[in-house]
């Protein structure tokens, strides 16, 4: 099989989401909603498609983000999505052969990190992708978990919107955007990406009613919004609904009490499904009971460094760092050998070195602590980051560390 790999035209489109619709085996059409968001933010010269022959049998491509890096600046993030090979195709080197592909594209660009949320979590170790942050998901029982609230949280008002009203939408953009630089893994959402949010497919509601937005104000200022749904169960006899969480964003705590506490409080149900917040998300300190919550971390961004000293150099460090990596990089050489990290809370630099390697690692690793969200030293205890000179470990370790676990707000 002679498989041949190129950017996709313009006029392929319906083939490059027929194809997406096989991979993921619900079969075309892609669903309706997803697709013409996808048509509206896919940028062609991004994407890699695969051929055999006349037939589009894999398809692959990036968004141009910037995520935010510890120490609240950001860099430029390659957001991958769209990844299938067809069911006739699978395991003959498809996916391998488009990853590399766009990794050389991105080395060429110059574009210092990649970013995914994996379908599953095996797929892209191999390529250099390291898990560096994981998300909460939490079944809360509501009929008995009480809740502790923050000061405040009583004063503010609460407002139901319609989540697409332009002028909602906007505000809460704008909430959004303020709290984009507090937290690693932040995305930036460009204009069009208001509208990833608020996707909500009739066909994946599963019983459960179209989205919700509540707001909390004080004296007319947004402090917080959530998105949510309610899903109505009867079947024994008493009403047992489940409310469903899709995002919040909230500027204080206050704020995020009070949704919280609404959310817990609606009448006719006695579930809140929160399906991805961060691991250090407050409501974790708030619960009465986190038993009954059923809380369950699940791997979130995949990241991989495609330029490991432009990444280690454009992060700040919580704790002054000098240290020489040996890093090794089978699948993205130009990463291979030792670099030099020196940096603290205020800056870094990151620099090609022949001195003696002072912590061994492969750049998955590195990946996974880059955004602060896995602890080197606990790397080190699976045997996958060596010390080679004592004290180096702990000091990376702590400068890496940041006071947030990282965390995006969405998949893409
Ligand atoms: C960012 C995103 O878009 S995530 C979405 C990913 N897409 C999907 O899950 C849709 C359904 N799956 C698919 O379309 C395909 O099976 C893909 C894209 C996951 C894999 O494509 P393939 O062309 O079969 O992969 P390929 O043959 O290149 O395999 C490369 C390596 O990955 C491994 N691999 C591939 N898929 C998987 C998997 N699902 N789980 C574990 N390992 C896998 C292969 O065994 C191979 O391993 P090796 O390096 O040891 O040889």
């Amino acid at each position: 099989m002679s498989i041949e790999l190129r950017q996709l035209d313009g006029s392929e489109l319906d083939r490059f989401f027929e194809t997406l619709a096989h991979a993921f085996g619900q079969g075309p059409p892609f669903p309706a909603e997803m697709e013409e968001l996808w048509r509206s933010l896919l940028e062609l010269k991004r994407t890699v498609s695969a051929w055999d022959g006349e037939q589009l049998v894999g398809t692959a491509s990036t968004f141009d983000f910037r995520v935010t890096v510890p120490g609240g600046g950001s860099l430029p993030a390659a957001g991958v999505t769209a990844v299938g090979v067809r069911p006739t195709h699978r395991r003959r080197g498809v996916l391998r052969s488009m990853m590399r592909r766009q990794l050389d594209e991105l080395h060429a660009w110059g574009e210092p990190l990649a970013l995914l949320t994996a379908s599953e979590p095996e797929i892209y170790g191999r390529f250099g992708y390291g898990v560096a942050s994981e998300e909460l998901t939490a079944r809360i029982d509501t009929s008995r978990v009480r809740l502790t609230l923050p000061e405040g949280a009583d004063e503010l008002s609460l407002r139901l919107v319609d989540p697409r009203d332009p002028e909602v939408l906007a505000r809460c953009e704008e909430l959004y955007a303020r709290r984009v630089p507090v937290r690693p893994g932040m995305l930036e959402r460009r204009p069009g990406w208001q509208w990833v949010p608020l996707r909500d497919p009739a066909e994946k509601r599963d019983g459960a009613s179209p989205m919700i937005c509540v707001l909390a104000e004080s004296d007319g200022e947004l402090r917080g919004y959530a998105r949510y749904a309610v899903r109505p169960r009867w079947d024994t006899g008493s009403p047992h609904g489940q409310v469903l969480l899709h995002n919040m964003e909230a500027l204080d705590p206050a704020a995020h009490g009070a949704l919280l506490r609404y959310l817990c409080d609606l009448d006719l149900t006695t579930e809140l499904d929160v399906r991805s917040r961060p691991t250090d998300d407050p409501l974790l300190h708030m619960v009465s009971d986190t038993r009954r919550c059923h809380v369950r971390p699940l791997d979130q961004l995949h990241l991989r460094l495609v330029e490991v000293d432009a990444a280690l150099a454009g992060r700040t460090y919580a704790a002054p760092v000098d240290v020489v990596f040996e890093v090794a990089d089978a699948f993205c050489p130009w990463n291979e050998g030792r670099w030099r990290l020196t940096g603290d809370a205020h800056g870094a630099r990151c620099v090609r070195t022949d001195e003696t390697p002072e912590l061994a690692l492969s750049v998955r690793e590195l990946a996974s602590g880059y955004l602060g969200g896995t602890s080197l030293s606990a790397l080190a205890d699976a045997g996958l980051v060596r010390e080679l000179r004592s004290g180096a470990l702990a000091e990376a370790t702590t400068a890496f560390r940041g006071a947030l676990a990282p965390w995006a707000p969405h998949g893409f």
